[in-house]
């Protein structure tokens, strides 16, 4: 009988999920700007025709876009039709979505019997969320659990604050899953707040860090985004905002910032993944962080992570002008890099977002950054396009470890350049 319903819940769980059998993601070279708008234009269209997971950016960087297998064959004429080469990156989707699923859920069997977290695998909300009060329970001489809001689907919006003492001391605030499908990001974020726990005592540069100033680790930034990654759409990238009048679900949470507010790099259009929102800050994801940072008034760094690419960028996404302090984060980034490197080899390439990406705006850092944080960051961490969003479990580890390694570089940074 029990087994009849653990069976039902997963086909239950299965049917819920949407179906990717046969979508593919292909990755095409634009040579040139003209080439580059022919891929802006199949942007945001409903139904849906495309999904960049990579956006048009420059000549020089790949566009990886997943497309329905409802569309493969008109999309592949219209490719070719314009002289636009690609080559297909993920042949199937649901291939790769079956073994992150089937992975899970032996993981779980696991965790069940041991009753231990895996932190090699990937965790539903709830998951995450018991995760976050036992760890609390376990480290409550350090670290503390505050609750900065609620997310637009009344979920609790959870921050860890890692604390030695002190009062309004100095802070670095670090957010993952701001994007909900970048699963390897929340799974960073749990690695990297064990890690602190471990290290304080041990490590002389996380020792120093702590003595000194707090640390709020927001881990998953978008929870209704997240819940609907596992109950519904794993690809799903936008909060779950939804209002009268407006077509399709979902706020881009990494453009609803007042910094640039709806500028190039956005889209006004409410289907469109990069959907800014109505207006700075109407999204509760967004106001709740920003209302903290602001009543805390003493934060000295910002660390929003992101997936996929292997980059670490700084301001500004929005405009092309060098940021005040180019020379110092430029130099910075580049130390962080080397760190991470020197871990498993794997290479980021860093800069300002919109020299080393793409413009874009109403984006985390540059708000950070325009509030008086002078060192902000983007990371896009692995990998950079075998697997995309879609990272196996088997490579949580290794990239929260090289992660880290450039996360503790900037609090050292930061530690040392008060201000
Ligand atoms: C700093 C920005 C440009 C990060 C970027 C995005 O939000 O589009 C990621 C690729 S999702
Ligand atoms: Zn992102």
């Amino acid at each position: 009988r029990r087994t009849l319903l653990v069976c039902s819940f997963i086909l239950a769980a299965a049917l819920g999920q949407m179906n990717f059998t046969g979508d593919q993601v292909l990755r095409i070279l634009a040579k040139n700007e003209k080439q580059l708008s022919l891929l802006r234009d199949l942007e945001g269209l409903k139904p849906q025709k495309v999904d960049f997971w990579r956006g048009p950016a420059r000549p020089s960087l790949p566009v990886d876009m997943r497309v329905p297998f409802s569309e493969l064959k008109d999309i592949k004429a219209y490719l070719e039709s314009h002289g636009l080469a690609y080559n297909i990156m993920i042949k199937d989707i649901q291939v790769l979505l079956d073994e992150e699923r089937e992975a899970m859920a032996k993981s779980r069997r696991l965790e069940r019997s041991t009753s231990s977290f895996s932190y090699s695998s990937y965790h539903t909300l709830e998951e995450i969320y018991t995760w976050i009060d036992n760890f609390v329970t376990e480290h409550s001489d350090i670290v503390s659990k505050l609750q900065i809001g609620h997310s637009f689907e009344n979920r609790s919006i959870l921050v860890l604050k890692f604390s030695t003492g002190g009062s309004r001391r100095p802070a670095i605030w670090i957010d993952s899953g701001i994007h909900s499908r970048e699963w390897i990001t929340h799974a960073t974020g749990i690695w990297i707040a064990r890690k602190i726990v471990s290290e304080y005592g041990k490590d002389r540069i996380v020792t120093d860090v702590l003595n000194a100033m707090d640390v709020f680790l927001e881990i998953v930034s978008n929870p209704d985004g997240f819940a609907y990654t596992h109950s519904m759409n794993r690809l799903w990238r936008k909060n779950k905002s939804s209002r009268p009048g407006t077509f399709c679900i979902g706020v881009d949470l990494n453009r609803n910032w007042k910094s640039g507010f709806g500028g190039n790099g956005s889209n006004n259009n409410p289907c469109s993944e990069t959907y800014h929102g109505p207006s700075p800050q109407s999204e509760p994801e967004v106001a709740a962080v920003v209302d903290f940072i602001m009543s805390h008034g003493n934060v000295k760094a910002l660390i929003s992570i992101h997936s996929y690419s292997q980059m670490l960028m700084y301001p500004y996404g929005h405009s092309l002008e060098p940021v005040s302090n180019q020379e110092e984060l430029y130099h910075l980034a580049k130390d962080a890099v080397q760190a991470l490197y020197e871990v498993h080899g794997i290479e980021y390439i860093y800069g300002s977002i919109s020299t080393t990406l793409y413009v874009a705006s109403g984006i985390t850092v540059d708000w950070a950054y325009d509030s008086g944080i002078k060192y902000s960051f983007s990371f896009e961490l692995r990998d950079t396009g075998r697997y995309g969003f879609l990272l196996p479990a088997v490579q949580i580890i290794p990239t929260a470890q090289e992660t880290w390694m450039a996360v503790r570089t900037i609090m050292e940074h930061t530690l040392h350049h008060p201000y």
